[in-house]
């Protein structure tokens, strides 16, 4: 594996930090780099990889640099690099949601190879799904690493067009945090229906592990793991047919279609 820096030592960099430790990859050749000192020292101390305050000393260590900074620092980021030693045989990889390799390339102040990852959190299990865009500039050995580097972390899929990853975001990205959003409410009434805290959150935890487990591991469509769970006149059809009432495929829909409208937004 190339030598690796994470520009960003936030919650995707730490995600796909502790997938890659966790995947063999050795912790001396990764390389964090963050202004404040708390989070890259967690890393470095809990996964003994190296870490600095200077984004140049990072990207000067590291074939591959990894912009995992908010997207609004993307650009700032970006233009500090150049002061870096010649970049231009360097592969960035992005995960900011809304920033193009047009921006980043411009940025960069070079046509730099730029592969746009969105990942998602559960990375940091090894069970990450990412979706992957590499830019004309990106070689075949660089499309390799990139791939070779977000499989140690989950699942991944190449995408033909770079508007593809605003469509990411919405099914996988921000995706989490619509079955946390879920799981949240079920918990929550599950206390109100008197169960303590612990009993609410392993009713719910076990309960969401144990659907996602049985997703994966048949082959039947959801559709039909649903209708399995679901007696004619039974509890379950009164419970599914009250969200259906309520209007939960439109709201899902809706739902997504922010995530995508706002990922094109800021990418203005
Ligand atoms: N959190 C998530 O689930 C996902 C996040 N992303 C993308 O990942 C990127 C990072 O998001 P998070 O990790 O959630 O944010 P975060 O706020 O947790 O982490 C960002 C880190 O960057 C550091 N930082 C700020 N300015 C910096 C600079 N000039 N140089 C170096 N480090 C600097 C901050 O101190 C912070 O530790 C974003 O662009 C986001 O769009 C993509 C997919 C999923
Ligand atoms: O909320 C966000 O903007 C980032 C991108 C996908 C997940 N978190």
């Amino acid at each position: 594996m190339k030598k690796i820096a994470f520009i960003g030592a936030g919650n995707m960099a730490r995600a796909i930090v502790i997938g890659l430790v966790n995947s063999g990859v050795t912790p001396s050749d990764i390389i964090v780099a963050n202004p404040s000192p708390e989070k890259r020292l967690a890393l470095a101390n809990e996964f003994g990889i190296m870490h600095t305050d200077d984004n140049i000393k990072a990207t000067e260590f590291a074939d591959i640099i990894v912009l995992s900074v908010k997207p609004h620092f993307i650009s700032d980021v970006c233009q500090q690099l150049t002061k870096a030693c010649d970049i231009s045989q360097k592969l960035f990889i992005s995960v900011a949601a809304g920033r193009t390799v047009a921006q980043i390339q411009q940025a960069l102040a070079c046509n730099a190879a730029v592969v746009r990852v969105m990942p998602n959190t559960p990375s940091q299990l090894g069970f990450g799904m990412s979706g992957l865009f590499a830019s004309p500039e990106v070689n075949d050995e660089q499309k390799a690493a990139s791939g070779k580097l977000m499989s140690a972390v989950g699942k991944i899929i190449w995408l033909e067009t770079e508007s593809k990853i605003n469509d990411v975001i919405a099914v996988a990205g921000s995706a989490p945090a619509y079955f946390f959003l879920f799981m949240e409410a079920m918990e929550t009434h599950a206390k109100s229906l008197g169960f303590t805290d612990e009993e609410s959150r392993m009713l719910v935890q076990q309960t969401a592990l144990g659907s996602a487990q049985m997703v994966a591991h048949n082959s039947e469509s959801i559709s039909t793991l649903r209708g399995n769970v679901t007696s004619k006149g039974g509890t379950t059809h009164a419970a599914i047919e009250q969200f259906k009432a309520d209007g939960i495929e439109l709201m899902v829909k809706n739902a997504m279609n922010a995530a995508i409208a706002r990922a094109e937004e800021m990418a203005k």
